[in-house]
């Protein structure tokens, strides 16, 4: 399946917006270029993102395209950014690798969105806007890595747990991935209250294992940012927080998808578990 347009757009913004990374490496050329990088990284930075998002402009300049190109982009500078980290700095580098799984995965989830299923496309598929809650546990974790990295240094450089979460990180994202190109058209970032036409249940592929994968994928990778990050306040409440939401998501949703496809869903429940731990769904009316 090709990406329409927009996934195009999108595409090619990130790209652009990584470039910042590459411009970093270029520094690296020679003694007197990196003594430049070494002074001057922060402003080199910050005028190269400015520069693309004139360059953004310039080159998509219908709204629509604009509003895409310039997500993109930004999320593209984000990864450039967390690369940059990830290489050059020995206190920040983990970080640098949580800015780098973060920016991935909200621009894939915009670009797959594209490929599979474009009718569903829009601007709020980069989950950029997900909800507060969404933004005050990032911005909490933030807090705590950069707390915990002043008054406990050491704590922050165990590589073997950072690769552990990375892994994680990348086994959630793969699952999570995998599962909207399986259900394509009948995957929504948003549970649907009526059903479509083409609507069609899912019982194939990576939806055999598990009736909720793509929930299971982003439990793992929101887990493994934290254990990235070594932030073990923020790992327990990552946990709790997000379990609470998909418990009370996945029985919402089996509510709909029993009414959508009735005995069909009903035994694909009985065989199939749901993927999460100790979350079983809607189990009739006496399990509300
Ligand atoms: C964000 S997707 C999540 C899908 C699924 N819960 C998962 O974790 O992979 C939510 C949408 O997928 C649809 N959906 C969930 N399971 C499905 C299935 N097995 N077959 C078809 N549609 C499904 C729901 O109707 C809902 O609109």
């Amino acid at each position: 399946m090709a990406p329409p347009v927009h996934g195009k757009i999108s595409l090619l913004a990130f790209l652009l917006g990584t470039t910042t990374f590459v411009l970093s490496r270029l520094f690296y050329w020679n003694d007197s270029l990196l003594y430049i990088w070494e002074e001057l990284s922060v402003f080199i930075f910050f005028s190269n993102v400015a520069l693309l998002n004139i360059v953004t402009w310039f080159l998509f300049s219908t709204k629509d395209a604009y509003k895409n190109a310039v997500r993109a982009c930004f999320l593209g500078c984000v990864c450039g950014f967390g690369l940059i980290l990830s290489f050059d700095s020995l206190r920040w580098r983990h970080f640098g690798w949580y800015l780098t799984s973060l920016s991935v995965f909200h621009w894939s989830e915009y670009y797959i969105t594209a490929v599979t299923n474009p009718r569903s496309l829009t601007i709020e598929s980069y989950l950029l806007d997900h909800s507060r809650e969404y933004k005050i546990a990032a911005a909490a974790s933030w807090i705590e890595f950069t707390l915990e990295l002043y008054l406990f240094p050491g704590t922050k450089q165990f590589t073997v747990i950072s690769i552990a979460g990375a892994l994680l990180v990348i086994s959630g994202e793969m699952i999570r991935k995998f599962s909207m190109i399986t259900a394509s058209t009948n995957f929504n970032h948003y549970v649907q209250y009526r059903k479509q036409d083409d609507h069609r249940l899912v019982t194939h592929g990576i939806y055999s294992f598990c009736r909720h994968p793509a929930y299971l994928g982003w439990f793992l990778w929101s887990i493994g940012t934290q254990v990235i990050l070594f932030n073990p306040v923020c790992l327990v409440g990552y946990t709790i927080v997000s379990w609470r939401f998909f418990r009370e998501r996945i029985f919402e949703e089996e509510i709909y998808l029993i009414s959508f496809f009735g005995e069909d869903y009903v035994n694909y429940k009985k065989h199939v578990r749901s993927g999460l731990p100790f979350i079983n769904g809607y189990e009739g009316p006496q399990s509300s």
